[in-house]
């Protein structure tokens, strides 16, 4: 079924009693405003209050300018304690103190009602409301352009308004930007966005099903002060994205969900510059063998060691590799020094069974701190306990004496162990591996982790880290010195995680980025059947589960729906799905578009260009031509020029999308959209259909389509492409 809008606007009964509510909604705002930047009101006891005072006003004047061309966005008629009352829903919250207009915001607990079907809710002082009314103001410019009734009881109840509306927003232009959905954000999204704060959150979700945006929507939720000790700061907050052409995409949402402020960067970047290794160059090496070689055995091993290197067991592992070295730095190592206690000369000391027994401790708890951090700890108590000194100020003279020895010592315990390295070591050094991994790794996956399928893919000149070494490297620090956001020259945890395209982190990073977040404030967003790097992530979400503390401690929901493509494309989507991935269900918003447009038999660039021209001839801009490799869209530019053509090439991370027609590689247009997207090569020698990494790649190049979607092939298509 195609729905079809509304035709006449204002023809709806209340658009002049709305109208007047807008005005005066607007008005409300407006004196607000005055109010806030008339200097004169904000006179304080002294100049240094009257200018704080100031400033705040001016920054509450500022924020709420934004919003005086569009104040809402939605109502809710309710009823609560015999009494009815009307809601108006916005994207930022307005109290009226002299009249109606007062507006509440969108991610209050009462702004939920709004995308929730639940028809009944207890409010918080225990009384019980009901919704008799959703409506859909669509306002603009300060203006009234539609009403549409969502749900109303005294209508029959649901109206499908809500579906109408979603329909036309998908039907709009696409941006060179990520969107914010405020406004029609849909009941199940809603759910998932608003999970319980505190407890870490997986959401499973088809391509299009708005993982991404609901991502950043729920950081807007966990910014509101209804989370109480669960709010986030956006300063603390992390998010991380596949590749910085996304994070840049993206983080174009930040400013109109005020999220600015918040950490978008990619799980590399992140990490390199946590462990302080910006020059270091980032390979995957697994990458360019997968995309590159067509030996498939070769192809298995480099996965199947990649898989080994990210295995939450290898945190275990780790763990021993380090408590090794350090009972082997540990020696035979003594601690003793001459004190004064009170004008008493005495000597402290602290055998080697003694400071074995504190470091064994300490290792056995793998403290969030750090060994490093908490072994100074356990010395300072142990030795505090022995002088057994009744005042705390003499205690931290104490400890001020003893600081050089005491440092000396750690120094001697944890020398030479540095991320980079031990890592390295763990992951290479025969005899290092196999005593570190007994009684955690069996032996095949040691010797998948000490073969070498990697060594005919090239290494950089300069020193590099790989993206499959890095968590290793990673928890290496993490268990010495912690792991978390720097502020200044302590760490914090961040005030929430937020992992996109969660499918391509490997179960360890979960498991660390679990310890650089407040427990329970990680939520990642994931598609397994994208997973395009699936040689670095998770199994299955049971995996991810058992890393973030076991399935008590996470939340694993689905979104059902897709929304970014028409019928055509999504069905076409589900075809190539559905050869890897048999259970799972794509459900796509019916929207009606153009037929997949199929050009095949002739050269590659006059066809690709004959489905750019078509597509501009039907009015769109942002055009993406996708390709199997970086060297096949390297080729195609300067041919498609000679077919009137100028495709922007987007090539390796440092390139940005700013809209218009683009030309790149398929591991790049991952989580981008375009309102076109032409599949170049869409045939079996590009894309082989016995092995299902390609089929996966297949699938994120042709569901990268809002509007249109045309598959071009030199001869050929692709089996699953065919005219069904
Ligand atoms: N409730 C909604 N209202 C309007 N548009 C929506 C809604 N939900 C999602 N969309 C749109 O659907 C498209 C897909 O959203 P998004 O990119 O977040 O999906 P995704 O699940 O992350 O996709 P992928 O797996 O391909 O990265 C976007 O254009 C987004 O604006």
């Amino acid at each position: 079924m195609t729905a079809t809008l509304p035709d006449a606007p204002p023809t709806h009964p209340d658009f002049p009693a709305e109208e007047q509510h807008l005005a005066g909604t607007v008005a409300a705002f407006i004196r607000q405003i005055e109010t806030w930047e008339d200097r004169e009101r904000n006179v304080g006891a002294d100049l240094e209050t009257s200018l704080t005072l100031a400033d705040t006003a001016q920054e509450h004047a500022a924020l709420l300018s934004v919003h005086v061309p569009a104040p809402y966005f939605g109502s809710l008629r309710v009823r609560i304690g015999g009494r009815e009352q009307m809601l108006y829903v916005g994207k930022h919250a307005f109290r009226d103190l002299k009249g109606p207009h007062s507006v509440v915001s969108w991610e209050s607990d009462v702004g939920s009602l709004f995308y929730s079907e639940a028809l009944s809710w207890q409010g918080k002082k225990g009384l019980k409301g009901s919704i008799r009314r959703r409506r859909q103001l669509d306002v603009g410019g300060k203006k009234l352009h539609r009403i549409t009734d969502l749900y109303d009881d005294e209508a029959g109840g649901d109206t499908g308004g809500r579906e109408q509306v979603l329909l036309q927003r998908l039907s709009e232009a696409s941006t060179a930007a990520m969107r914010d959905v405020v406004e029609t954000l849909q009941p199940e999204q809603n759910e998932a966005m608003r999970a319980p704060a505190g407890v870490s959150t997986l959401i499973q979700g088809a391509a299009g099903s708005g993982k991404t945006t609901i991502g950043f929507h729920r950081l807007a939720w966990l910014m509101h002060s209804d989370r109480g000790e669960h709010r986030a700061a956006p300063e603390s907050t992390l998010v991380l994205m596949p590749n910085r052409v996304l994070a840049a995409y993206a983080a174009r949402v930040l400013p109109g969900l005020n999220l600015e402020g918040v950490t978008v960067t990619t799980p590399e970047a992140w990490a390199t510059s946590f462990l302080g290794l910006e020059k270091m160059e980032v390979t995957d090496r697994t990458l360019h063998l997968l995309l590159t070689d067509r030996d498939n055995e070769r192809r298995k091993a480099a996965w199947r060691r990649a898989k080994a290197l990210g295995d939450l067991r290898m945190l275990r592992v780790v763990q021993n590799h380090l408590a090794g070295r350090l009972r082997h730095n540990l020696g035979t190592l003594t601690f003793q020094t001459k004190i004064q206690v009170r004008g008493e000369d005495r000597t402290l000391t602290l055998d080697n069974p003694a400071l074995h027994g504190l470091l064994d401790d300490v290792l056995g708890r793998a403290p969030l701190e750090g060994y490093r951090a908490a072994f100074r700890t356990a010395l300072e108590e142990e030795l505090l306990a022995r002088v057994n000194l009744p005042d705390p100020d003499e205690e931290t003279q104490l400890l001020r004496t003893l600081a050089a020895d005491l440092t000396r010592l750690s120094g001697r315990v944890f020398a030479g162990l540095l991320p980079v390295s031990e890592g390295r070591r763990i992951a290479s050094d025969e005899a290092s591996l196999r005593a570190a991994a007994e009684g955690v790794l069996d032996e095949r996956t040691v010797r998948v982790l000490l073969g070498d399928p990697l060594a005919a893919v090239p290494k950089p000149r300069r020193s590099f880290a790989d993206v499959t070494e890095l968590p290793l490297m990673l928890a290496v620090a993490a268990l010495l010195d912690g792991v978390g956001r720097r502020v200044g020259r302590t760490l914090e945890p961040y005030s929430h995680v937020v992992l996109d395209e969660a499918q391509d982190y490997s179960p360890l990073l979960y498991a660390l980025l679990a310890r650089a977040a407040r427990p329970g404030h990680l939520t990642a967003l994931g598609d397994l059947n994208q997973g395009l790097h699936g040689y670095k992530g998770p199994g299955s979400w049971a995996d991810v589960q058992a890393a973030l503390g076991g399935e008590g401690r996470t939340r694993l929901m689905t979104l059902g729906r897709t929304y970014r493509s028409t019928r055509q494309i999504t069905e076409l989507g589900a075809r190539v799905a559905a050869t890897y991935n048999r259970a799972g269900q794509v459900v796509g918003v019916d929207r009606d578009g153009g037929e997949v447009m199929r050009l095949t038999g002739g050269d590659l660039a006059a066809l690709t260009a004959r489905a750019v021209h078509a597509m501009q001839a039907q009015g769109h801009h942002n055009i993406a031509i996708v390709t199997r490799r970086v060297t096949d869209a390297e080729r195609l530019v300067p041919q498609l020029q000679r077919h009137d053509v100028d495709a922007h090439p987007i090539l390796n991370e440092q390139a940005r999308y700013t809209g218009g027609v683009v030309i790149l590689p398929v591991n790049l247009a991952k989580g981008l959209e375009f309102d076109g997207c032409i599949v170049a090569g869409a045939d079996a020698q590009n894309y082989d259909p016995g092995t299902p990494f390609e089929s996966r790649l297949l699938y994120v190049s042709a569901s990268r389509g809002l509007h249109l979607l045309a598959l071009v092939a030199q001869e050929q298509l692709h089996p699953l492409l065919a005219e069904a």
